[in-house]
């Protein structure tokens, strides 16, 4: 009773709209049609709930999160790329899971984390500098996101393993390699066969559904397949690494290396087996590469558009590289950043702006009743504030639609607009994502455990790039899109085939 949607047909339902359109489009369409909740179609003429509502999401992410696992296909891909880690678990597994890798990703364990940053941030300036010559005159046409993804690869791999991987200087690295793309390579423009395929897989047992993914032929598949045994490779040998060092009493700040540590800590029952702490080496790569190069790829395109934006953010940095060189120091700390309020607002708008995960996937594990904060009128004219539900219902939580809400974030939500966070700083509705209320990081008991991580990584890269380059948009770049791949990556209309591209202008910034 819930209205939603005219669906494509009964093969496809909604869900060529939700997968192939521009990542957001069909979000954003929706919820202008429909307010916070619809009823949309998978294959085959099955219902799903398509949500955006604060209030229901709130219950499905937190109040009722363990009720609402994620859906079956959506773990066999986990399974698929990251094994038996986070991503993938569920109900008691997750929790203890979860529970001892939480300390690895703390707030002084992520701090301590910015110099590794700042140093594959300073590869990046150095590799750019070279390739422009070295007047401000000078300028080139980058695809900026290339070498993003190679430093933020290089530097997941030290601050998560203390491991080089050396994918910005094309080191002949089988790991690097096979994690360069790998996101974008296998989800990107999906067929509708595909879309069909891992859509209906639900219907079949989870067993039979790895199989397919472990047997079946297909370039994506075969891709994700060799990353296994490369990761494998290289997981068990830093595990026996990290283990003797823990037994020699030589810790080291890498998530690893405190994971390995609290996990020693840990009794039988609790503990993460050798399975799974190899799993999570997996999980920490997949989740945590693709998604920060490509957020700050996007900010880097906001900021080419905007000029303005830029020279305030530069005068902002130049002020505290002054002061940082007045108390005799040469790299920001991470209180430096935090008193740098244009930054912050900037990184705010990026990722509420470009969420580069649109979309989060559940299903409800028993009846239940989704409370909503607006009431909406059903199909047979009812105006209701809850909308109960049957046991197996999937759910699609949609932050790019709850990220541009205008009852959130003002009329102007469709707009890039940092002031935002500036003007603003009281609550805005109820409490639904783990950071500044944005959804980006997703919220509740399986909100994203990196998301500290992915903030200091961010600005480290984002104060860098800023202070020593100029960026503008080059003509290609108006042929930018925002494609879906699972990942949103950024790529150019008519050549979607060749992946991720981010064509900028770039130029050296005078330092006065
Ligand atoms: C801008 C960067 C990032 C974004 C936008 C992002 C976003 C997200 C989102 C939306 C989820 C929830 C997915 C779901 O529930 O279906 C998630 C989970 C996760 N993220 Fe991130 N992430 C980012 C960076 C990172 C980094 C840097 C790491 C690790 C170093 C990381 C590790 C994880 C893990 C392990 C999970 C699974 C958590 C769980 O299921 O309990 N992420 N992330």
């Amino acid at each position: 009773d819930v209205p939603g949607p005219e669906p494509e047909s009964f093969l496809m339902g909604n869900l060529s709209q939700l997968f192939q359109d521009q990542a957001g489009e069909a979000d954003f369409k929706w919820q202008s049609q429909f307010g916070g909740i619809a009823r949309i179609k998978a294959p085959l003429g099955e219902d799903m709930l398509w949500i955006s509502d604060p209030k229901a999401l709130q219950y499905i992410y937190q109040t009722s999160g363990y009720n609402f696992p994620k859906q079956p296909e959506r773990r066999a891909l986990s399974r698929l790329l990251a094994d038996h880690g986070l991503t993938w678990a569920d109900g008691e597994t997750h929790k203890r899971q979860r529970k001892v890798m939480l300390p690895a990703f703390g707030t002084p364990e992520s701090k301590a984390l910015l110099p590794v940053f700042q140093y594959h941030a300073e590869q990046v300036v150095q590799l750019w500098k070279d390739m422009l010559g070295g007047t401000a005159e000078d300028a080139r046409v980058l695809n900026v996101i290339k070498h993003i993804s190679s430093a933020a690869l290089d530097a997941i791999g030290e601050a998560a393993f203390d491991y080089q991987l050396g994918c910005l200087d094309s080191a002949d690295n089988e790991l690097g390699q096979a994690y360069q793309n790998l996101i974008a390579d296998i989800f990107s423009l999906p067929s509708k066969a595909k879309i069909f395929f891992t859509s209906v897989t639900h219907y079949l047992p989870m067993r039979i559904i790895e199989m397919l993914y472990d047997y079946l032929p297909g370039k994506g598949l075969d891709k994700a397949r060799q990353n296994k045994r490369a990761a494998h490779k290289v997981a068990e040998h830093l595990l026996e690494v990290k283990s003797r060092a823990l037994l020699l009493g030589k810790g080291n700040r890498d998530i690893m290396s405190i994971l390995v540590k609290a996990n020693a800590s840990e009794n039988e029952h609790t503990k993460l087996t050798h399975e799974e702490m190899v799993s999570q080496m997996r999980t920490i790569m997949l989740a945590g590469q693709e998604t920060t190069a490509n957020t700050l790829s996007f900010a880097l395109y906001e900021l080419a558009k905007s000029p303005d934006y830029q020279t305030q953010l530069r005068a902002e940095i130049r002020a505290m590289e002054q002061s940082v060189r007045e108390r005799g120091e040469t790299e920001l700390s991470v209180a430096d950043l935090d008193a740098m309020p244009f930054l912050q607002a900037i990184m705010r708008e990026v990722l509420r702006f470009h969420p580069v995960i649109m979309h989060n996937y559940r299903q409800s594990a028993r009846e239940d009743v989704i409370p909503l904060s607006k009431p909406i009128t059903t199909i047979s004219g009812k105006e209701i504030n809850e909308v109960p539900i049957p046991k197996g219902l999937r759910v699609v939580l949609s932050v790019a639609a709850y990220n541009r809400r205008e009852d959130i974030w003002g009329e102007d939500a469709h707009l890039f607009n940092p002031q935002r966070f500036l003007d603003y700083k009281g609550k805005r509705g109820p409490s639904v994502g783990v950071f500044s209320n944005v959804l980006t990081f997703s919220g509740g008991v399986r909100a994203c455990i990196g998301w500290r991580f992915a903030l200091y990584e961010f600005q480290a890269f984002l104060v860098k790039l800023m202070s020593n380059f100029e960026f503008t948009l080059a003509d290609e770049t108006k042929r930018l899109r925002r494609e879906n791949a699972v990942v949103m990556i950024p790529t150019l209309e008519g050549e979607a085939e060749k992946g991720a591209q981010l064509p900028l202008k770039v130029s050296l910034a005078t330092q006065d």
